[in-house]
């Protein structure tokens, strides 16, 4: 069962307190997050859009803002064992839950064709040879092998190996370009914001702008469950906390906005724009330091992909595929969506992203903050099958599509959209929670855990598949002597089931 879950990773499981990894392990894990060239080309976006000085005002607002979200997301997620799935159960109801997965799932393989797309750019722009579809289907095939370890194998050991590259790459590449260009820049890039009026203050937009990657609330949890609970502090600090915000978004921010400056020439930003900066100024080290980034970055967008889809499957079917075969799976999808031109759709991506995951997390942040010491109730009998939170997110992020639409109509609710959904996803739940609502079905005799004394330490076996997990997860379904595992629960997969063949 162990080794089945060094590959699985425990998707559908409690993390027992005997799987969690080393603080260096779980830093090493997440800090290939920061290397997604996603962040410094949004720095260089912010200050197109609000000029340099509000866009950094903007980035520090953020930078404070979600380091406050991580720490409370690591927080559950480490107490627990649970990944963003299991915790929001308890407000969306174990099939209504199904939305976390799904979200999470399909922005990461966006982020993916996103980061794919820079690299095969980069290749192109330095070789000068072949149709861009070509360096798609390099980059796919190449990058595959890199894609399929997961946190307990792999991923800690490829980022401290290629942190280096990274980190002193990227900060070379704004050195030569100041060397090179001078280093008072050409800031002309930046001057519309500066002199233009827009519907709302430009640290705002930049502001709003970032909420398009709340998505790295629910993959903190995915990536925090592994933690040991003595290290919380430490993670809730560097791991995802301010240090972390820090160098994504503030040190990659400035370092997009200084690429664009120093480069001097074009008086437009576009996405592969700092890709470009990187390789005239570093030439074959440039590329060199993009192709590691991106493998750093999406190797990370690939496996939290994975997992999410392989638990959004779970809801709905007894027989998904292993993690490993989603892998492939989305390696296929990322190829034909990286046909399509993302960088013509990303403001329209990152805006529906940001209204669809604002909402799940304001209602998971909500309940947390409302119920600080309750322990989260994950497992599926306990549950009805849509809890009220669903509802919540229903119609604050349906409020938050049809204000996206009406920027003519209505331009400061518009531009305010997630803003706005946010904030109405928060008094709704508010609201709801005060009236009783809850996805928690009445209390009724707990067998397993009543039997058991260390719930973290003892494992049951599940009568369904016979393997066995912590007791933690264990439960008797309503009308049932046999007891469940967690995956097993979801599936239904009954005893007549666990005698077919495997
Ligand atoms: O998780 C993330 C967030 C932003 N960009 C990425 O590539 N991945």
């Amino acid at each position: 069962m162990v080794e089945e879950q060094i590959t699985e990773e425990y998707t559908n499981h409690v993390v027992p307190k005997s799987a969690r990894k080393s603080r260096s392990q779980v830093l090493g894990s997440w800090s290939g997050i920061t290397s997604a060239m996603a962040f410094v080309y949004y720095g260089a976006l912010a200050a197109v859009l609000a000029g340099v000085q509000q866009a950094i005002i903007g980035l520090v607002l953020v930078v404070i803002c979600y380091s406050l979200l991580g720490s409370y997301s690591v927080r559950d997620a480490v107490r627990w064992g649970l990944n963003s799935t299991l915790l929001s159960r308890r407000l969306f109801g174990h099939k209504g839950a199904a939305i976390a997965p799904l979200l999470v799932g399909l922005s990461l393989v966006y982020y993916a064709v996103f980061e794919g797309t820079i690299v095969a750019v980069a290749l192109q722009s330095y070789f000068n040879v072949w149709d861009i579809r070509v360096w798609y289907a390099i980059v796919v095939v190449g990058m595959l092998p890199l894609m399929l370890g997961g946190m307990q194998t792999w991923l800690s050991k490829l980022n401290w190996v290629s942190l280096p590259i990274y980190f002193f790459g990227v900060t070379a590449a704004v050195l030569f370009a100041g060397m090179q260009v001078g280093w008072v820049g050409d800031w002309s890039a930046f001057s519309a914001a500066a002199s233009s009026t827009p519907a709302i203050p430009g640290w705002l937009t930049v502001f709003v702008l970032y909420m398009g990657i709340f998505v790295l609330f629910p993959e903190t949890q995915d990536a925090a469950r592994f933690a040991k609970e003595r290290d919380l502090k430490f993670h809730q600090n560097v791991t995802f906390g301010w240090a972390f915000y820090g160098v994504a978004y503030l040190f990659n921010g400035l370092v997009g906005i200084a690429i664009v400056g120093f480069a001097g020439s074009s008086d437009e930003v576009s996405e592969s724009g700092v890709v470009q900066g990187i390789i005239d100024t570093l030439g074959l080290v440039g590329l060199i330091v993009i192709v590691v980034s991106q493998i750093r970055i999406n190797s990370a967008n690939f496996y939290f992909a994975s997992v999410n889809l392989e638990r959004f499957v779970g809801h709905f079917t007894k027989r998904g595929i292993s993690r490993k075969a989603w892998v492939v799976l989305i390696s296929l999808v990322v190829f034909v969506l990286m046909l399509t031109n993302v960088f013509s759709y990303i403001s329209v991506a990152l805006a529906w992203q940001a209204v669809l995951i604002v909402t799940l997390v304001g209602i998971m942040a909500t309940h947390s903050a409302l119920n600080p010491r309750q322990a989260p109730e994950f497992r599926t009998h306990r549950l009805k099958a849509v809890g009220p939170g669903f509802m919540v997110w229903i119609v604050s992020s349906g409020v938050g599509i049809v204000l996206l639409q009406l920027p003519a109509q209505a331009p400061v609710l518009s531009a305010l959209a997630p803003m706005i959904s946010l904030g109405l996803a928060v008094l709704l739940y508010i609201a709801v929670h005060l009236a009783g609502g809850s996805a928690v079905k009445e209390r009724r005799a707990d067998p397993v855990r009543d039997s058991v004394e260390d719930l973290w330490n003892v494992r049951v076996e599940c009568d369904s598949c016979e393997r066995s997990y912590v007791a933690q997860e264990m439960d008797v379904p309503e009308q049932g002597q046999s007891v469940q595992c967690l995956a097993c629960q979801e599936s239904k997969r009954d005893l007549e089931d666990a005698a077919l063949p495997r």
